[in-house]
């Protein structure tokens, strides 16, 4: 089963709409200049709600490869929820992909294992691809618990889908202490997680699926250390926050296949 390759930008809360144009057009020269083969490494960015519409008129417009993606949806279908963003809207939208349960929404929104399920189904609902986001803090590593712990997360995220919906999401294993601190975990130790939730994902549905689900890795990557981390068997691309935020240095972590491991 081949998997193609996901690097994805998750811009947090960091660019306003104009700059969010500028770095998607900068983005887009880059890769073109490369050749950049879009069908053999997909190229995905997740801007604020805000820059959505820019950024997907941009891709509309100008015809462009990238992958428009929302960094987080409703739990709702619609109604009385101010502040939230549906599903349906981020569909009509254009956007294929939206992370859920992503660490900082688990820890400064109080998300739970539950919520993430309801989360992905709604997102789902709307044939939007879920990168569904787990990973162990500091300590839970330090105790070596983060197998079972990141496998917990999963399990329940993915409690009551059909085997085909699993086939085509994304699941993201981003530990805690190496997301924005410049500690990325070792090539090993990604790949060992990795695997691990693929084992998971056999486990809870088949192995026909789970060699089908794409697994990211995601915390302080750089372009230093994605060739490291993309040779691991079970790791299928990255979840990028900081360094997806400059077109050089996504770009560079984008053509992964031109550096050295
Ligand atoms: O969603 C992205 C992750 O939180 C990683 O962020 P980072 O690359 O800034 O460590």
């Amino acid at each position: 089963m081949t998997r193609t390759p996901l690097i994805a930008g998750n811009w947090k809360m960091v660019l306003d709409h104009q700059q969010g144009t500028l770095l998607v057009q900068k983005l887009d020269w880059t890769l073109k200049d490369a050749k950049h083969d879009y069908s053999a490494v997909e190229v995905a960015v997740l801007p604020s709600y805000t820059s959505l519409r820019t950024v997907q008129t941009l891709i509309e417009g100008d015809k462009l490869s990238l992958k428009l993606g929302a960094q987080d949806l409703s739990a709702h279908e619609s109604g009385a929820y101010t502040g939230e963003v549906s599903g349906a809207q981020l569909a009509k939208l254009g956007v294929r992909y939206v992370a859920v349960g992503h660490s900082e929404r688990r820890q400064y929104h109080g998300e739970t294992d539950e919520l993430v399920n309801t989360k992905t189904k709604q997102a789902l609902a709307h044939g939007l691809v879920p990168i569904v986001c787990v990973g162990e803090p500091l300590d839970v590593r330090k105790a070596a618990q983060h197998v079972e712990f990141t496998v917990g997360q999963v399990t329940q995220a993915l409690s009551g889908l059909a085997k085909e919906q699993v086939a085509g999401l994304v699941l993201a294993y981003e530990p805690v202490w190496a997301i924005g601190t410049g500690e990325v975990a070792t090539p090993e130790d990604a790949q060992e997680v990795c695997a691990a939730l693929r084992a998971a994902v056999a486990e809870q549905f088949d192995a026909e699926t789970a060699a089908a689900t794409r697994v990211l890795y995601g915390g302080s990557v750089k372009p230093a250390s994605i060739a490291a981390i993309m040779k691991q068997p079970d790791v299928d691309g990255a979840l990028v926050g900081g360094a997806s935020t400059d077109a050089a240095d996504f770009a560079a972590i984008v053509r992964f296949r031109d550096h050295p491991a």
